[in-house]
């Protein structure tokens, strides 16, 4: 049996620069990966099947998955038994979706033998068919994404952060928040410095960035004010921010015990909210 680990993606900034006559919209997005995912594994079998359990697992059908996408789409002739442990909640602007695609090429691709997923612009074009954010997490690694998200630039001089995800238990679609951002031309991230001396240097630079689809997300779903004023108001936070098209949002602090104390202090009086620490880019 072969495992594959599915990382949360968290998209600390995420700016809307245009929009291709597609409808699809350029962007420009920070993107870190969590310790904390979703769990695939994989054994060989003559057919493709998928079965899902976890905590998650209640509301996602077999059909449709992301999962099954991705095989298709790196060998529809070939078969294989599949397991999700889905820990990440559905639509929740973390890309569960697009890490179990992406987590799946990775593993088909050890289990039929085939060469390892290639960083080239047209191994991106093509996987981004399955989902805009499936190239990024195909690679899994700290990024500049830009385009729709087919356009990868790595970055390995980033510190690691400690932080909290929450998600106040509502599914949001991605398509809807993009339909209700009104702006759809804003500036790019600002010049990402090639040197950071430190976690608070980072936190501040991305303090002057932003999220553009947060404030549309917010007017379709005001759970998630509530959640950033949880995030906000939690001891010792020093950046409170939306992940993708929400609704997760995420907590940033100093070290790991302040992140831990915060998903207590924030799971304490939100029971039934989805609240996880860990860390990013680690
Ligand atoms: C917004 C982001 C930011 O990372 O994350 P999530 O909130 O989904 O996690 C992604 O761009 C989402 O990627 P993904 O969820 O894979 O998108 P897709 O399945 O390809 O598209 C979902 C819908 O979003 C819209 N879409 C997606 C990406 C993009 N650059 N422009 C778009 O307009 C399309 O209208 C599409 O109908
Ligand atoms: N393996 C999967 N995990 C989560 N969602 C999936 C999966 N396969 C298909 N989907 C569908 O993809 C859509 C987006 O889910 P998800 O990727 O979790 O959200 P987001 O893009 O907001 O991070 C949902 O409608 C869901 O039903």
């Amino acid at each position: 049996m072969l495992e594959e680990f599915a990382r949360a993606k968290v998209n600390l900034t995420l700016h809307i620069t245009g929009q291709r006559e597609n409808g699809y919209h350029m962007l420009d997005s920070l993107v870190m990966f969590a310790s904390t995912g979703d769990i695939l594994s994989f054994d060989h079998a003559t057919d493709l099947s998928l079965r899902i359990d976890g905590p998650e697992a209640r509301a996602l059908p077999v059909e449709n998955n992301s999962i099954l996408s991705a095989a298709h789409n790196l060998d529809s002739t070939k078969g294989a038994s599949i397991r999700l442990t889905k820990h990440l909640p559905v639509s929740s602007g973390i890309g569960g979706g697009s890490a179990d695609a992406a987590a799946a090429y990775r593993g088909l691709s050890k289990l039929w033998n085939l060469p390892e997923p290639p960083l080239s612009q047209d191994f991106c074009a093509r996987i981004s068919r399955i989902g805009a954010d499936v190239p990024v997490c195909v690679f899994s690694r700290t990024t500049r994404m830009s385009g729709i998200g087919e356009r990868l630039e790595f970055l390995t001089h980033l510190p690691m952060l400690h932080a909290v995800l929450v998600n106040p238990r509502v599914a949001v679609s991605t398509q809807a928040v993009f339909k209700t951002v009104t702006n759809k031309s804003n500036p790019a991230m600002g010049e990402l410095p090639s040197f950071f001396s430190g976690q608070a240097s980072f936190i501040s630079w991305l303090s002057q960035n932003r999220n553009d689809m947060q404030s549309a997300a917010m007017s379709l779903e005001p759970a998630i004010s509530d959640t950033l004023n949880a995030i906000s108001s939690s001891h010792a936070c020093q950046l409170a921010r939306m992940s993708g098209s929400g609704a997760t949002c995420f907590g940033i602090y100093p070290d790991a015990g302040a992140a831990e104390n915060a998903a207590s202090q924030i799971s304490g009086k939100h029971s039934d909210w989805w609240v996880q620490s860990c860390t990013l880019g680690a």
